[in-house]
């Protein structure tokens, strides 16, 4: 039986010093954050580690204390045409602080004028006020509750403050999770002094990743522990390509040299039109394949790409429907587009549809709706590919064919619509709380989702698709 990874094992990795808190270790921070920062540190163009803060009671905080912070990552996947199948031992987490147990050690962070760098991921679901968060609480139980909790012991303390990279795949996240803060330091009465001091000396920026991680590979883990040597329950599988946008001053790019070390990251001042790219012809896709692929049978995002039918179908949203609806010149768009199909052909990674399938509405609402309604405005029609697949969407909600994993409030929505078959689908399409938007108000939209639900129930959504690529 192996021996679990740890520092014992490996005494020669390096330990470099902490100048990171990093709210969150969950896979895509490990593959993301702390594998780069072993990047910088590896040419010598950094030498710092990250202290990982607990966000949530139950967490990974004594996984990874117990792998003295370090896990493997393995790089899947074909990149510029070159087949990449590399691991590493990442040894940049220097450990977890637990701030439900340790919440004085936590606070202590503070004291450390070496920590200038906080990031986090603790889903588009963490950057969210608690109304039942106060000050005094140790903790807080939300990220930002906490975040203030720490920024206004490191004001007390008279320090500088810190450069903020919220990584959560939130709009404008670092603009989000500034105004959430400075509503706690409001209602818990920190003092204007403190206001300031958090305008004045704190970098809040917004970033955008990407990277597609989809996490411990379940499956193959047996045969690669035993090639590894040693078992590592945090080891996470990542494809090669990453990307990371980041709005902020000019000065950054010296402080957090990212770009130096040969990184796809961006340092810029307006991270608009990466995320306007990204969302909708990354994401948007994704979550567009997930209803007709899963209808079908299918399991991955690998299969659907194997699938004649379904990869046209993906090829031909990114191309005819998403693509000419985006504000950026088209040729880089598609280009943009190729890349990532050949992202999504990742032979070596297992995405599964039914991972992305989480939170489907609001996804939609994000990714494709826009894209929608756009090119109604546009060309006087709806596109016919996003609206089979909006259709395919809302007959998967009905629950009895896929199993739907989203908040209660939306599937009880769905319930109530799907009660009464003959008006489903103006009775959900005008159903604001999940668009937005009534719906029903987007011409043609009610009868042609109602007839695309009718060709999915007689034919499946294979047959369906056929009549349409
Ligand atoms: N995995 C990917 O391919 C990928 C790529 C880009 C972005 N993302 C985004 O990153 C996020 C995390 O993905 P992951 O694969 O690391 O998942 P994960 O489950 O491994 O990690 C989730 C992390 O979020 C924390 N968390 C969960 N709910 C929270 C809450 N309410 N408040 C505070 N913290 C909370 C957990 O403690 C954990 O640290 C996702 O929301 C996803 O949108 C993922
Ligand atoms: O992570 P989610 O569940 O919000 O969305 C599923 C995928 O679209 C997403 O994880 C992408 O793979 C990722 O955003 C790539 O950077």
């Amino acid at each position: 039986m192996a021996e679990q990874l740890s520092r014992r094992l490996f005494p020669d990795l390096p330990a470099s010093p902490e100048r990171v808190i990093q709210f969150g270790a969950g896979n895509f921070m490990r593959a993301f954050v702390d594998w780069q920062l072993q990047q910088m540190n590896r040419q010598g163009l950094f030498q710092g580690s990250a202290i990982v803060v607990q966000p949530t009671r139950n967490g990974q905080a004594e996984a990874i204390n117990k792998q003295d912070g370090l896990f493997t990552v393995l790089q899947n996947g074909i990149y510029q045409g070159q087949t990449v199948d590399s691991r590493e031992i990442v040894a940049t987490v220097s450990r977890v602080v637990n701030p439900y147990t340790q919440f004085e050690d936590f606070l202590a962070l503070a004291e450390n004028d070496a920590l200038e760098f906080i990031t986090s991921n603790t889903t588009e679901a963490g950057i969210a006020y608690d109304a039942s968060d106060r000050a005094g609480d140790a903790p807080p139980l939300s990220f930002p509750g906490k975040l203030t909790a720490l920024l206004f012991r490191r004001y007390a303390l008279g320090k500088t403050g810190f450069v903020i990279i919220p990584c959560e795949l939130v709009d404008r996240n670092g603009e989000q999770l500034k105004r959430i803060v400075q509503r706690y330091a409001r209602e818990w009465r920190l003092g204007d002094g403190f206001m300031k001091w958090l305008d004045e000396e704190n970098t809040f920026c917004c970033s955008l990743v990407d990277r597609i991680v989809p996490g411990y590979p379940r499956s193959k883990a047996e045969e690669l522990g035993n090639g590894l040597g040693y078992k590592d329950e945090l080891m996470v599988t990542s494809e090669p390509y990453l990307l990371w946008v980041i709005e902020g001053p000019d000065w950054l790019a010296e402080k957090l040299p990212l770009d130096r070390a040969g990184l796809n990251v961006v340092f810029t001042g307006d991270m608009t039109p990466y995320r306007e790219r990204k969302v909708h012809l990354l994401n948007g896709p994704h979550t567009a394949m997930v209803p007709l692929g899963r209808l079908a049978g299918l399991e991955t995002v690998e299969e659907v790409m194997r699938d004649e039918c379904f990869s046209r179908f993906v090829r031909e949203l990114m191309e005819r429907e998403i693509s000419p609806m985006l504000d950026l010149p088209l040729p880089e768009v598609l280009a943009y587009g190729e890349d990532i199909r050949e992202r999504f052909r990742n032979p070596f990674i297992r995405h599964e549809l039914a991972s992305i399938s989480l939170n489907s509405i609001a996804k939609f609402k994000t990714r494709l709706l826009p894209i929608l309604s756009k090119y109604r405005h546009k060309n006087g029609t709806l596109p016919p590919l996003l609206t089979l697949s909006f259709a395919g969407l809302l007959l998967s909600y009905r629950g009895d064919r896929i199993p739907r994993q989203d908040l209660p409030e939306v599937a009880a929505a769905f319930d109530e619509a799907w009660s009464r078959p003959e008006t489903f689908a103006e009775n959900i399409l005008k159903n604001k709380s999940l668009w937005g938007e009534d719906l029903t108000r987007i011409p043609d939209l009610v009868p042609a989702i109602t007839e695309h639900i009718r060709e999915l129930e007689r034919a499946g959504s294979r047959e369906a698709l056929q009549q349409l690529v």
